[in-house]
């Protein structure tokens, strides 16, 4: 719920206290913080740490190769084309792996459906606070610092429902790039009460984008997760072998993540991206973010091969993993998925 008090706009956010009482917090809005013009950032702000320190959110390192996977490529059926398909499936094992994060082409949703997502997006947040206040939802039973309900409902469906199409795809290749049975992962999403659900988020231009984080690292508890940004690019940030960088995402490409259910599920052959989102100082960014998960009452487990096992994960149901990451996050480094290893 949203409330405005001396010309100020909170979110009233309800949380449980070290003590398990139930309190009533108000945490202002970031956007109207950004559009009164933000000279200094309060401290509550603050959250990089030496550990995490900031990156340039210019371009990344040219020796880092981040190749765009072609999913029509990896469509291609047997014959004289396979080829093709072969060394697509090869390059998304390498990204996926390297990465946890892959960038897509020729994915078949049309341009006019990307720009539809846009510009509602875009418009939602260019409306007043009391009217985006009317929006304000809830999300896993917890009051949310964001607006859940049905501003973006009609343009997304589509948008949804095509990146519904890409993913099983995806989901398919991903099991063939890793020599599994194609319909490993897939078969746990394959059904009606799959879920994919919805966050947006919105990055306004922070006058300190070397203290402050738009969103603190963690893993997306999903099995993946289908990501498309406009405003800026640089935003988006990934711990690799032990380093902080910048994702090569350019601004008009659609972006996928690994998340944790799909690290289960492939038994560690895949890692959820442990990421990060950093602000700008000159632009804003906005980010739609599509978690497509198992329905929440499926029991996930490893991929089991032929042979002495080495499984380091077991079985789990998708809402407790779910329950469990919504307690512990946010933390410092990648715990979440610890419930689900053996
Ligand atoms: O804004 C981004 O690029 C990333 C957003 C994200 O990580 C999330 O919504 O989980
Ligand atoms: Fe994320």
């Amino acid at each position: 719920m949203e409330i405005k008090e001396d010309g100020n706009c909170f979110h009233e956010v309800k949380i449980t206290d070290q003590d398990g009482l139930l309190r009533t917090i108000k945490v202002p809005v970031v956007q109207q913080l950004a559009l009164n013009g933000l000279k200094h950032l309060p401290d509550r702000y603050i959250n990089v740490s030496p550990d995490h320190p900031v990156v340039s959110s210019s371009v990344p390192d040219p020796s880092q190769t981040f190749p765009a996977i072609d999913v029509a490529q990896l469509r291609i059926g047997p014959g004289s084309e396979g080829l093709g398909q072969a060394q697509e499936l090869v390059k998304l094992a390498r990204v996926a792996k390297e990465w946890g994060l892959f960038l897509i082409v020729n994915h078949g949703i049309e341009d006019s459906i990307l720009r539809g997502v846009e510009d509602v997006v875009r418009g939602f947040f260019g409306l007043s606070f009391e009217e985006k206040k009317l929006s304000v939802g809830t999300y896993m039973n917890v009051d949310n610092t964001g607006y859940g309900q049905n501003f973006v409902r009609q343009v997304m469906e589509e948008y949804v429902e095509g990146a519904r199409k890409v993913c099983n795809h995806l989901l398919e290749a991903l099991a063939e790039s890793l020599s599994l049975e194609k319909h490993v992962f897939l078969r746990n999403l394959d059904c009606k009460s799959s879920e994919i659900n919805v966050r947006v988020n919105y990055y306004p231009q922070c006058p300190r984008p070397d203290l402050s984080l738009g969103i603190t690292p963690h893993s997306d508890g999903s099995a993946l997760t289908f990501l498309m940004q406009f405003g800026a690019t640089g935003g988006l940030q990934l711990l690799k072998d032990a380093k902080w960088v910048t994702v090569p995402w350019p601004e008009n490409m659609l972006l996928v993540g690994v998340g944790d259910l799909l690290e289960i599920m492939s038994n560690g052959r895949l890692k959820s991206a442990w990421h990060r989102a950093a602000t700008n100082a000159d632009r804003e960014r906005l980010s739609v973010a599509l978690f497509y998960n198992p329905p929440s009452e499926a029991e996930i487990e490893p991929v089991k091969v032929e042979g002495p096992s080495n499984e380091s994960y077991k079985k789990v149901i998708v809402g407790d993993y779910m329950r469990n990451f919504y307690k512990i996050s946010p933390t410092i480094d990648k715990q979440a998925i610890n419930f689900a290893k053996i």
